[in-house]
């Protein structure tokens, strides 16, 4: 028997997991994910050598929540602890606000701070924290690390932090934070591990999921974030709308009358590739599409990547490597042309070979910046968070 923990990663429409051992680097023992929640869930589970062996679909189950479908998750991550012995639970938690940043056990209090950032992250800090309370009421002596989405910001300059608004609000904590932090540290240890000397100069990583942001890295640590105060800023994604005149919402205000309710429905859950396609949130479903609103979504979605990422390059004063990861970022090649075509002014040629086999780099040997894919593993370094907290 040896010790394992399990690590839950509940992301906007999915919620992925898996059990680690604590010893040896901590080796995956099996892992999962279900995806695709909110349209119809569709649960994966692998075992440790990454062979499948669960599958399930609830193919009309648009209405179920992360909360609905941590019920089946528990009991396959019982399933497959086989003699372990479960040491703890590691948790993304999405909004860390102005106290939080580095990994911390989840006691009551802890989690009812959390919880007053829920307004911040509607799309995530009830899910991240649901989990946890459901995990406390069947083991309550069970230790239940968080770690932060918003903690590998902590190095953004001040400027890249404020908002130009009145003085208060940046006093209150009305400020840019940037998320996908979790998934930012392992790119930059996973770069560093596949090429030190690019690791240590100008970075931009784009994670591309349903929800998407990019980060500026100098020598592996964060400068600048497209994602800000909340995870709505920035790029376009599955169902919001990124970086957004603030006269819409007083449109919205004054002339349609939606009140708080109906305007975060709209921002949160309605727009992005939802809103302009009418047809699907998932990238997956689009890129197959011919329908022309749909066409205009999948473009509007790599315009707006690429203006983000252009700017990015002001914070780092250049750029030397770009690296696509998250689910449309690892998968979609049509995605990653159609961005790195409107960054060429930079000096960016991609290997259309190597683009399609999603190889791990797929510039070419003209191309002034070099454009990698690497494959996101926010379980891993929650894991690896978790474990050096429980041994001090
Ligand atoms: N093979 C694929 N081709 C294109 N897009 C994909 C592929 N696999 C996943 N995606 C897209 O990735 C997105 C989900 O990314 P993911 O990082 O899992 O999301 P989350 O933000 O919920 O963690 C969806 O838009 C999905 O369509
Ligand atoms: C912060 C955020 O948007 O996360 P996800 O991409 O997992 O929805
Ligand atoms: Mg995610």
């Amino acid at each position: 028997m040896s010790n394992a923990v399990l690590v839950l990663n509940a992301g906007s429409s999915s919620l992925k997991f898996g059990i680690f051992d604590t010893e040896d680097g901590q080796p995956r023992r099996a892992h999962g994910m279900i995806e695709r929640i909110g349209e119809a869930p569709h649960f994966r589970g692998f075992d440790a050598e990454g062979r499948p062996v669960t599958e399930r679909r609830w193919e009309t189950g648009a209405a179920m929540t992360h909360e609905d479908l941590l019920g089946p998750l528990l009991d396959w991550a019982d399933d497959h602890l086989d003699s372990d012995h479960l040491v703890a639970v590691g948790h993304r938690i999405v909004h860390g606000g102005q106290n939080f940043a580095v990994p911390v056990r989840l006691d009551e209090a802890v989690i009812a701070a959390l919880a007053a950032l829920t307004p911040l992250a509607p799309l995530h800090q009830p899910h991240n924290l649901a989990a946890v309370r459901a995990i406390a009421r069947l083991r309550p002596n069970l230790p239940q690390i968080g770690c932060f989405d918003t903690g590998f910001h902590r190095t953004m300059t001040d400027v890249a932090t404020r908002l130009p608004l009145p003085a208060r609000y940046h006093e209150a904590g009305v400020r840019r934070y940037g998320f996908h932090g979790i998934s930012y540290e392992y790119i930059a240890h996973a770069l560093a591990a596949a090429d030190p000397a690019r690791a240590a100069g100008k970075v931009i990583a784009a994670h591309l999921g349903n929800g998407a942001s990019a980060c500026a890295m100098l020598a592996g640590r964060s400068v600048e974030s497209s994602m800000g105060f909340t995870a709505l800023d920035g790029l376009m994604m599955g169902t919001r709308p990124g970086t957004l005149d603030p006269g819409v919402v007083l449109y919205m205000v004054e002339q349609e009358q939606l009140d708080a309710k109906a305007i975060s429905r709209c921002l949160y859950s309605e727009s992005g590739l939802l809103g302009v396609s009418g047809e699907a949130s998932d990238m997956r479903t689009l890129l197959v599409s011919d329908r022309p609103e749909s066409r205009l979504a999948v473009d509007l979605f790599c315009h707006r990547a690429a203006r983000e990422i252009a700017a990015l390059t002001v914070a780092l004063g250049g750029l030397e490597t770009l690296v696509f990861t998250a689910g449309i970022g690892e998968h979609a090649a049509p995605v990653r042309r159609m961005i790195c075509a409107r960054l060429a002014h930079l000096g960016i040629v991609l290997d259309d070979a190597s683009n399609e086999r999603h190889a791990p780099v797929i510039s070419a040997s003209a191309s002034t910046i070099e454009v990698r894919v690497i494959p996101t593993d926010e379980e891993a370094m929650i894991a690896r968070h978790t474990v050096a907290l429980l041994s001090g």
